[in-house]
């Protein structure tokens, strides 16, 4: 019997960030492996003209939570969607639903964030820091709570090389920074940000930093855990292996490359490439309420849920089998084939990207301009490469994350747990798990069926003959504008003519001979 299992078996549990990648993956293992859980509180806000109801709905609906409906079949009574918005104050929620929340919750995993690179200082401050210090000044008034489980990144301290599991002090108290948005006006802010941002490489991290410090500084005598993944991929083994749902991190890429898009990276190809699946992290999330509740710990735990250190890979490998994936499995409609040229210099980075990017991109639009449509390609291509600068600051580094806390905790698990709450990423095979990730990304984020495939590879080899023709075009053209213009190509040219000519002529007369 699992012990893990059986703790969250009768209790209230409450999740921000539900609706969110990490956020469904914990809920779906939740009521598949404790279907007698009591209750799931989500904090919801309306989105995109659907209703709570509409998106709890939804959620239930997918693929996902298949099978936890075969093990719960009342699970939607069991979630009960409250209205919150975790940017105004006390979460918007109303009296008698914080009453609720505030004299039942047992557990809380907080998930909520902006993952956002480039979220405006004054949102990402109001989300990442100052919900994390309401969330645990409600966490203070919950008499039942046993557990505060708190997300953030192992990039929350990227400005250091070696990072261990403990929380680091952050230059500019939180406080303080939180108290100046009060007053500071938006331009300001925006002013002031790179200068208070210092080393870390944009607000995400730098205000995940700052919600770790309100964790440590704002604990008072509560239980808490704070967990940091690293670049969460698609599920591993479960429910079923390769799910995703959002463009985030590498999925966008992913899509990118495979529709033939992005051919170039600026990336360090012996760089840990440190991702982490999803399902590993919601074992580790879950293993750790489970722990924290039960043991109590003295003080505040770092978990580490990173692969780097027990099961390194990196960029190159990942790159050579997600091409592989896309020779086997190859998305439909590619704009060109599929290639992959990872480079660490600067300047060979902005020859790709002008040859491999934006000129292909620009012939397109004028093909599209001339065929009377309208043009889309650059305005697209210009977005990948936005979002890839974004991104390059991770897949130029490697950092080392000790994971003490992490092996402990497995170490603490009973054989029964450790099968069923499994975060223990030696047993990884990546070649395996970035071949189902890629097939995920075909299946869960663009929608394209198995039965395209054939298709697809004609498509692409449709592709390389294109690319054929042209770049014999193209060297013809280049080649016969050089012998217009300079004596020197001319006369190599008619050396090469002549020396094909003797050789051709000798072929053919000892070939005469011999008959
Ligand atoms: C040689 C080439 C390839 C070779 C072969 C294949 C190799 C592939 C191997 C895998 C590649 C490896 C790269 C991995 C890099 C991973 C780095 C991740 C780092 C994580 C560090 C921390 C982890 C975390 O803690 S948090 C989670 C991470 N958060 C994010 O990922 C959010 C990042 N996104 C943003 O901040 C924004 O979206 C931004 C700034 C990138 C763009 O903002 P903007 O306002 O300009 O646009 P949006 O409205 O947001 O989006 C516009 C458009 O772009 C799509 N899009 C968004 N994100 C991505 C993405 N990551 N990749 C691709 N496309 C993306 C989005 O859907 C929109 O599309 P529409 O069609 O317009 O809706
Ligand atoms: N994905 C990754 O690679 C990594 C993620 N993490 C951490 O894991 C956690 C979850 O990330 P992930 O699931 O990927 O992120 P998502 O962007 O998928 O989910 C974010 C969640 O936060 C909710 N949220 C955002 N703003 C508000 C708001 N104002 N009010 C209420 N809810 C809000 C979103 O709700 P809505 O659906 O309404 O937008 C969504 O449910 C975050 O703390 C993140 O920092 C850490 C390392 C890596």
């Amino acid at each position: 019997m699992s012990m893990i299992a059986a703790f969250y078996g009768g209790k209230s549990i409450l999740i921000t960030g539900a609706t969110g990648f990490l956020g469904k993956v914990l809920m779906e293992k939740l009521f598949r492996t404790s279907p007698d859980l009591k209750v799931i509180y989500i904090l919801v806000r309306p989105k995109a003209g659907q209703t709570l109801q509409q998106r709890v709905f939804q959620i239930l609906n997918s693929k996902l939570f298949e099978k936890v409906k075969e093990v719960c079949p009342n699970v939607h009574e069991k979630i009960r969607a409250i209205y919150a918005d975790l940017s105004q104050n006390d979460f918007a929620i109303s009296k008698e639903d914080m009453q609720e929340l505030l004299s039942c919750t047992n557990v809380i995993f907080h998930c909520a964030a902006t993952v956002r690179f480039d979220d405006t200082l004054r949102h990402a401050v109001q989300l990442n820091v100052t919900a994390t210090r309401q969330l645990l000044l409600m966490a203070s008034q919950m008499p039942k709570l046993e557990a505060f489980i708190h997300i953030s990144t192992a990039y929350s301290n990227c400005n250091l090389k070696h990072i261990d599991e403990v929380i680091y002090p952050c230059p500019v108290e939180p406080k303080k920074i939180i108290d100046s948005l009060e007053w500071l006006d938006d331009a300001i802010i925006e002013e002031i940000a790179p200068k208070l941002i210092r080393d870390w490489p944009n607000i995400y991290t730098y205000t995940k930093a700052l919600g770790e410090m309100v964790v440590q500084q704002e604990s008072r005598n509560l239980n808490i855990a704070i967990i940091r993944p690293s670049i969460v991929g698609a599920t591993w083994q479960e429910p079923f292996p390769g799910w995703v749902d959002n463009v985030n991190g590498p999925n966008g890429l992913i899509i990118a490359a495979g529709k033939g898009f992005l051919r170039a990276l600026k990336a360090t190809p012996k760089a840990v490439a440190d991702l982490i699946p999803v399902d590993t992290v919601v074992n580790l999330m879950l293993a750790v309420g489970w722990y924290t509740a039960v043991h109590r710990p003295k003080s505040t735990l770092v978990y580490h849920s990173t692969s780097g250190n027990l099961n390194p890979c990196n960029w190159h490998k990942m790159g050579v089998q997600v091409l592989a994936t896309f020779e086997k499995i190859p998305f439909e409609r590619a704009f060109r084939r599929p290639y992959a040229n990872f480079t660490s210099n600067n300047f060979t980075s902005q020859y790709w990207n002008a040859v491999s990017h934006r000129a292909p991109a620009i012939i397109y639009d004028c093909y599209l301009r001339l065929t009377g449509r309208k043009p889309r390609m650059t305005k697209l291509m210009n977005q990948i490469l936005r979002t890839v600068s974004m991104l390059e600051y991770f897949i130029n580094r490697s950092w080392e994350w000790s994971t003490y806390n992490t092996e402990m905790l497995m170490s603490e698990l009973s054989p029964e747990d450790q099968r069923v709450f499994n975060f223990d990423v030696r047993q990884l095979n990546w070649l395996e798990y970035i071949e189902n990730y890629v097939l995920g990304v075909k299946k869960y984020l663009l929608k394209e069926d198995m039965a395209g495939i054939p298709e697809a590879k004609q498509h692409l080899k449709r592709l390389r003959n294109i690319h054929y023709l042209f770049n014999t075009a193209l060297f013809l053209i280049v080649w016969r504008l050089l012998i217009a213009r300079s004596q020197m190509a001319r006369n190599v040219w008619f050396f090469i003519v002549s020396f094909c000519y003797k050789f051709l002529s000798y072929f053919r007369a000892s070939s005469t001979l011999k008959v």
